[in-house]
């Protein structure tokens, strides 16, 4: 394998920092990179990898810095030390195309991580441009060109590339966990495990225990000892879906877990470590949980370090004939059948809805329509939105009339339990005799979000 080489460039008056890096990387034996010293960066400059000194004072100089490396080795990885830069500071390094940061102080084997992942993708990777992006994109199911989805997604090859936690945001059915997963697979994380969880879909009591494993016997139905999903995702990513509905014990943990890479499974008096990159997730405005004290703040600037936000389809109503044509597609090649098309009139009802569920209402619509038309034709008739009402020169068929009404029956249904039980998913769950995860799923299907049900226990009609 080639030698790479690395500089280590300080930036500002605070030669010390760069000192220390400089230090931690050459006593690393097995870093197997030549490290040189680059004080003030004098001369020209020649190297595979830079590592460069930032303070928050110094930062509009660490950007003319970069420029002028950028320029003069665009095929450069920089990776950023820095001292005490907020998120957004950190969001403009990256912006301006720093590789990976790690913030001051750091443990020494965090560096040298970072350093060597650095330089396992420039190996890997010589040159990933945007448009190779938005094609991989594409490739993890990932489809729309309208402004304010390109804006987002041109942002991947930065997300996917550095290391630091991120937070996705955007309405229900946006498309955040595809996203999520694209991150993962573009990243250099990607030949490692890739693990989702739905924190709204575990029961509080369990979630310490599922993201950070157990001792046999540590509460009453652990019967045996478990590993959990942070030592599954070892060198990977972690997807932590809805993470509004993290506990706040939970919370206390993941920001350890986030802050040293160290967490103590339940019951157990071992300190374990694990290389994870953590993905959250969430349709809700964190912020605003923050400012009414059930989400942890520090918690919350740990994992926005990076921040996604997904726009809803109505704001994007572009792409929907594309997003149609997509899903058309994949469920006719899944049934082995010959691929309809949507007429006029249909794609202009598509276009005129809002869809509140976004791709996944889009989706669900489309997949509707195609397994119950004949022809080679989806007309405005054969989409069903909640806004059609049958009129009594329009008459359904039984299929469609009985679809429609079992569809009704469901979120009335679902909704009832909920309101019984006071939002508590796992007793609804066990009133219709189903188990959690499927009745999570149909309560997903139907965007019926739990905590419009918290607290209610009006009288039913
Ligand atoms: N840009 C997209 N291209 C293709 N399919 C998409 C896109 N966005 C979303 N989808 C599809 O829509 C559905 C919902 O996507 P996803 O689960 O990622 O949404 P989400 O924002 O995570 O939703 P929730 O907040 O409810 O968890 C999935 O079937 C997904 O494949």
């Amino acid at each position: 394998m080639e030698t790479l080489t690395c500089g280590v460039v300080e930036v500002g008056e605070h030669e010390a920092l760069a000192r220390h890096a400089y230090d931690v990387l050459c006593a690393q034996a097995t870093l197997g990179i030549n490290v040189f010293w680059q004080p003030q960066l004098a001369g020209p400059m020649l190297c595979d990898l830079v590592v460069l000194t930032v303070e928050s004072e110094a930062l509009a100089l660490a950007m003319m810095t970069i420029a002028q490396l950028r320029s003069a080795m665009p095929a450069c990885n920089i990776v950023a030390v820095c001292a005490d830069l907020g998120s957004e500071q950190i969001a403009a390094l990256l912006g301006v195309g720093v590789f990976d940061f790690v913030s001051s102080p750091y443990p020494d084997t965090e560096l040298c991580t970072r350093v060597q992942r650095a330089a396992g993708f420039l190996l890997a990777h010589p040159s990933l441009d945007e448009s190779a992006v938005i094609n991989v994109a594409r490739a993890h199911q990932l489809i729309g060109s309208s402004a304010s989805f390109v804006k987002q997604l041109s942002a991947l090859p930065i997300v996917a590339n550095c290391d630091a936690s991120v937070l996705i945001l955007g309405e229900t059915g946006t498309g955040k966990e595809v996203f999520a997963r694209a991150v993962h697979y573009l990243s250099p994380r990607a030949s490692r495990p890739l693990v989702a969880v739905n924190c709204g879909a575990i029961p509080t009591e369990l979630m310490e225990s599922e993201l950070f494993g157990c001792t046999r016997g540590a509460y009453t139905s652990a019967h045996a000892a478990r590993s959990g999903l942070v030592r599954e995702a070892e060198g990977g990513t972690l997807l932590l879906d809805e993470i509004d509905s993290l506990p706040l014990g939970a919370q206390t943990k993941l920001l350890r877990f986030l802050q040293e890479k160290e967490y103590r499974p339940v019951g157990s008096c071992t300190t374990c470590r694990a290389d994870v990159r953590v993905i959250a997730a969430s349709n809700h405005q964190i912020a605003t949980m923050v400012e009414r004290g059930v989400f942890r703040s520090d918690l919350y600037f740990r994992l926005n370090v990076l921040n996604l936000t997904l726009p809803a389809l109505r704001e994007r109503r572009d792409d929907i004939p594309e997003l149609a044509r997509h899903f058309i597609e994949n469920d006719c090649h899944q049934r082995h059948r010959a691929m309809p098309s949507l007429t006029v009139r249909a794609l202009r009802k598509l276009a005129s809805y809002d869809w509140p569920g976004n791709v996944r209402e889009l989706h669900n619509v489309i997949e509707r329509a195609v397994l119950f038309c004949q022809g080679a034709f989806i007309g405005a008739d054969d989409l069903q939105l909640p806004c059609d009402r049958p009129d009594d020169d329009n008459v359904e068929s039984f299929r469609v009339a009985k679809a429609r009404m079992v569809e009704a029956f469901e979120k009335t249904y679902i909704e009832r339990l909920l309101i019984l039980n006071a939002g508590n998913i796992t007793h609804a769950a066990l009133d219709a005799k189903k188990n959690r995860r499927a009745f999570f799923a149909l309560m997903r299907k139907h965007d019926i979000a739990p905590e419009r049900f918290r607290g209610r226990s009006e009288i039913l009609p």
